[in-house]
């Protein structure tokens, strides 16, 4: 007996090591998958560097596509693979909604706006916002927004620095800067949060921050049903998360419901809210509400992030930075503008090659680097793979920037040449389903266009006037939330240029 209970304990330990840490997945390439744990433990392993990671294995992998195992019958695909994201997001855009599962994590602070609604509900707001951003009004209305805050915020802001010498986050500037061009777009409200500490609009955007990180961590909670107890219960973070939603809330439904009071004599005939009020079948004040706070996500990170990303490239490559001075200074010459005067539309029509720097930057470090579907029907993706009902599916943006079978050998370099048309010098794109940092197909990202806008304008304003200097040569650590951050901010020196 003894001797069956000695064999059992030292059995016992073995085996269950075995089990959990020997056991390789039945796909040699993809993620490491284990009895009962499925692929949780590579998961915990390189949760420091997850996209690293994800960038390793489905390199690894012959159709750059992976599945992740998870406990239960419902699996996680992740593909890098443009057959495969074009397939989902065009030829079958119906098979591969947002679903239940992503949407409802999100509700509580987006509730049905564009950015967390399927079917019917978002084909309404997307018809309208279709419309609505290809006109001219809206396009001169972001234009004398974004002059404004460069001349009177973010010039003043780096001269400042300048004068001073001293370390800016410029990081935060780019957000301060992204969060009122969207609040005047969104409702014609100016936050004023770049360089105005105390003002009114700093609480909004303070809430609207956290609202967004403590959201975004819902997703990466081991087990859901962790966040729905704590919410039920209303304790820490998601305690957090409730008041911050109620303030964002409460300064949102104070604008919609003014406005909706003010009707057709209102003065403010531009921002999207006031479009959208217009339109019979969406003037609840809650689903104005919903609209407003999806845009501001949407808008709000992803210029600033990609900013971000662009300036920590541009510190490390000075010749990309000599090349877009002198197409600076050749445009200057040609249209007469002098220095410290805002470009106009036509002329940052005219700035291919920036155009494909930040492309070029948009490509290695994408700000939504990973984007999930879910699976409505039985399907099989062009390589072959299975994707039940019910099932995730994730393309990886960040990866497929990555990608030697996409971009070639060179695929890590940052090469702005990669997108100028070697005929006529002249920005060329590349298919979306390939370069999906826009998403592609039917819900392709609405403010692209804009996005440029204010990208180049920043860009332009930036260089022709003064040096930035990031310190340090090593690449910053990434922060995930909802977009690709940089962990601690982008710490930068600035001088005037002479
Ligand atoms: C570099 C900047 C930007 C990038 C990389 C970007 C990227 C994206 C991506 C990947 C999506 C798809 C997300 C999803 O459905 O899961 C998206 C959707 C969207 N974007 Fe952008 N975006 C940028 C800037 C903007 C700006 C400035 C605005 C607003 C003015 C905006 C408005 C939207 C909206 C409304 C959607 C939802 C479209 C729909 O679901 O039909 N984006 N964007």
């Amino acid at each position: 007996m003894a001797l069956l209970i000695f064999i059992f304990l030292l059995c016992f330990p073995i085996s269950i090591f075995f089990i959990f840490f020997t056991k390789k997945s039945s796909s040699e390439f993809g993620f490491k998958s284990y009895p009962i744990v499925g692929s949780f433990p590579g998961l915990v392993n390189n949760r420091h560097r997850f996209l690293d990671w994800t960038v390793e294995t489905l390199s690894r992998c012959p159709t750059q596509t992976a599945i992740f195992r998870r406990p239960g019958k419902q699996q996680l695909i992740m593909t890098a693979n443009p057959s495969n994201v074009e397939y989902m997001l065009k030829t079958k855009f119906e098979s591969f909604p947002k679903g239940q599962q992503f949407t409802s994590v999100l509700e509580d602070f987006l509730g049905h706006g564009i950015f967390n609604s399927d079917g019917d509900m978002w084909w309404k707001q997307r018809k309208t916002a279709s419309y609505e951003f290809s006109t001219k009004s809206l396009r001169d209305f972001v234009m004398s927004n974004v002059t404004v805050e460069i001349n009177t915020r973010l010039v003043p802001v780096l001269v400042e620095a300048a004068t001073t010498g001293k370390l800016i986050d410029l990081q935060d500037i780019l957000e301060r800067f992204a969060f009122d061009n969207i609040c005047k777009l969104a409702f014609n409200v100016d936050c004023a949060c770049l360089g105005h500490d105390g003002a009114v609009g700093v609480n909004f955007m303070r809430a609207f921050e956290t609202a967004a990180t403590i959201i975004s961590q819902r997703f990466r909670s081991v087990a859901s049903c962790a966040w729905r107890i704590k919410k039920k219960l209303n304790i820490g973070s998601e305690r957090v998360l409730r008041e911050s939603i109620a303030t964002v809330h409460k300064f949102a439904d104070e604008i919609v419901r003014n406005r909706i009071d003010q009707g057709r004599s209102s003065d403010h005939k531009e921002d999207l809210l006031s479009r959208f009020i217009s339109k019979e079948e969406m003037n609840s004040p809650e689903i104005l509400r919903d609209i407003v706070i999806s845009f501001i996500l949407a808008g709000r990170d992803t210029t600033s992030s990609a900013l971000s990303w662009f300036f920590w490239l541009l510190s490390m490559h000075p010749e990309v930075e000599d090349k877009i001075l002198q197409e600076l200074n050749s445009i200057r010459a040609r249209t007469g503008k002098r220095i410290g005067e805002v470009y106009g539309f036509e002329h940052l029509k005219m700035m291919n090659y920036l155009h494909a720097a930040i492309t070029e930057s948009l490509r290695l470090y994408p700000p939504v680097p990973v984007d999930i579907k879910s699976c409505a029907e039985d399907n099989v993706l062009p390589d072959g793979t299975f994707v039940g009902k019910g099932w995730a599916i994730t393309y990886n943006i960040f990866a497929m920037g990555r990608m030697e079978s996409i971009w070639g050998k060179d695929c890590d370099r940052f090469d702005p040449e990669r997108w100028i048309d070697e005929t006529n010098g002249c920005f060329r794109g590349e298919d979306p389903s390939k370069f999906p940092a826009f998403h592609a197909g039917p819900r392709m990202c609405v403010g692209k266009d804009m996005a440029y806008i204010q990208m180049k304008s920043i860009v332009a304003a930036v260089l022709e006037r003064f040096v930035v200097e990031v310190p340090g040569k090593e690449r910053p650590e990434i922060l995930l939330s909802m977009t690709l951050r940089i962990k601690g901010g982008l710490f930068a020196r600035v001088q005037e240029r002479s």
